[in-house]
């Protein structure tokens, strides 16, 4: 991240410092081992990894992402970020910079209810004009020595729009309740009358019942995993999600931070393969289904919670994806599950296997249960192609009951 390579934008810049800061609020991570290139986390057996990502921050890094944390509103973690910028200060470091992350650091004593502490980092940078407005400074001190108000200790509540109980989800902590557990299954397909699958066999695993989520083991060869990455990765770019008003929304990084891109089922032969066992398993027309959308999630990189249709009021919507079925390329050397938020859900991606969920109940409208996200990649890449198919086209494979409010099942 440092500022020495020109190659790299702003943009880049800043959806690198949010990643880190998604990955802090998500994993509790130690700012200082960060910052010292040490990744510190639990494997799901609860034994400890550190990852030496070899690469030490600089002063600039850790300002840099101190200041994103504080445009973030989350003031002790900035704090933690740039009071390690000023343990980096050398040479190269311009004083403008230096001015700023006294400044900036000033402005988080205040907002932590430390105003004297404010006053003192003030004093350490007079000469440069701040990015920070000084107005703004100097009222917030007089409020705060108005109101005499002390928030200091309190835990930051991060930005990043998860709800309550992602974070744990997560780290792989298990709240799914023992008698929704008990009842989960793992069995093989049936796959005698399906032609095309009549010599595979297809190893299901349970996730959830209803809606039914579920995993399909050893789903992909290792040649199918290297044709997908190695056809999308010379054209992946940053993705973005909708906004509100359907256009995409590319200032903000709070929602999705990857990179991805579209790979047809004609490309290759094999990616042809894949699409036809999905539509055997399934059920489905495949010939109408969207292209996979091939993501790669580099560290920090995360997918924050969302449904993958909209819910619509006509339930014979002919633009809703029914279906989401989500490849998994790579293993993830931690972090990056799958998780669903509302039914407590976490599915670790493991290289060849696949998950697949019905988003909508059987009367075609939206299944709100179905509310999921991609947590932060702590160590390593994490590759999945998704594949959303449509309501569109599957009239006569998957006919709609409006009035049925079940959830659909695929496979038994
Ligand atoms: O990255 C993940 O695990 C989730 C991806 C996802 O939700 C999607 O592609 O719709
Ligand atoms: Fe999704």
């Amino acid at each position: 991240m440092s500022n020495s390579h020109k190659i790299i934008t702003n943009k880049e810049l800043k959806d690198a410092a949010f990643g880190v800061i998604s990955l802090v609020s998500t994993y509790d991570l130690d700012i200082k081992s960060l910052a010292n290139g040490f990744i510190r986390s639990k494997t799901s057996s609860g034994a400890e990894v550190i990852s030496n990502e070899n690469q030490a921050l600089n002063a600039f890094d850790c300002y840099l992402i101190g200041k994103q944390t504080v445009d973030n509103k989350e003031y002790l973690n900035a704090k933690q970020w740039l009071t390690e910028a000023v343990d980096r200060l050398d040479d190269v470091t311009s004083d403008e910079i230096i001015a700023d992350i006294f400044n900036y650091l000033s402005f988080c004593e205040l907002k932590i209810g430390k105003p004297s502490e404010a006053q003192k980092y003030g004093r350490l940078s007079p000469a440069i004009k701040p990015d920070i407005e000084t107005n703004e400074l100097i009222s917030e001190i007089k409020v705060f020595n108005d109101t005499n108000s002390t928030s200091s200790g309190v835990r930051d509540k991060p930005i990043y729009r998860l709800s309550k109980n992602v974070y744990e989800l997560c780290r792989g902590e298990t709240l799914m309740n023992d008698s929704i557990v008990s009842k989960l299954k793992c069995f093989h397909l049936n796959t005698t009358k399906t032609p095309f699958l009549r010599l595979t066999r297809i190893q299901v695993e349970e996730m959830y019942k209803s809606p039914q989520i579920v995993v399909i083991h050893e789903f992909l060869s290792e040649s199918e995993t290297q044709t997908m990455i190695s056809l999308s990765e010379p054209s992946i770019d940053r993705l973005y999600v909708s906004g509100k008003d359907g256009k995409l929304d590319v200032n903000g990084v709070n929602s999705r931070l990857a990179k991805g891109g579209w790979l047809y089922h004609k490309q290759h032969k094999r990616v042809d393969t894949i699409s036809r066992r999905i539509g055997a398993i399934t059920g489905l027309n495949m010939e109408v289904a969207e292209p996979y959308n091939v993501i790669k999630y580099s560290v920090g990189g995360f997918y924050d919670y969302h449904f993958d249709t909209p819910n619509s009021s006509n339930p014979f919507n002919h633009s809703a994806r029914i279906v989401t079925w989500i490849n998994y390329l790579s293993d993830v050397g931690a972090g990056g599950a799958t998780v669903f938020t509302r039914l407590n859900v976490t599915v670790r991606p493991t290289k060849y296997s696949a998950l697949f969920w019905h988003n909508l109940h059987k009367s075609g409208q939206l299944d709100r249960q179905t509310l999921h996200s991609g947590c932060p990649v702590l160590v390593g890449h994490k590759w999945i192609a998704t594949k959303w198919i449509r309501f569109e086209g599957q009239e006569f494979h998957k006919p709609c009951d409006p009035y049925d409010q079940q959830s659909r099942h695929f496979i038994q």
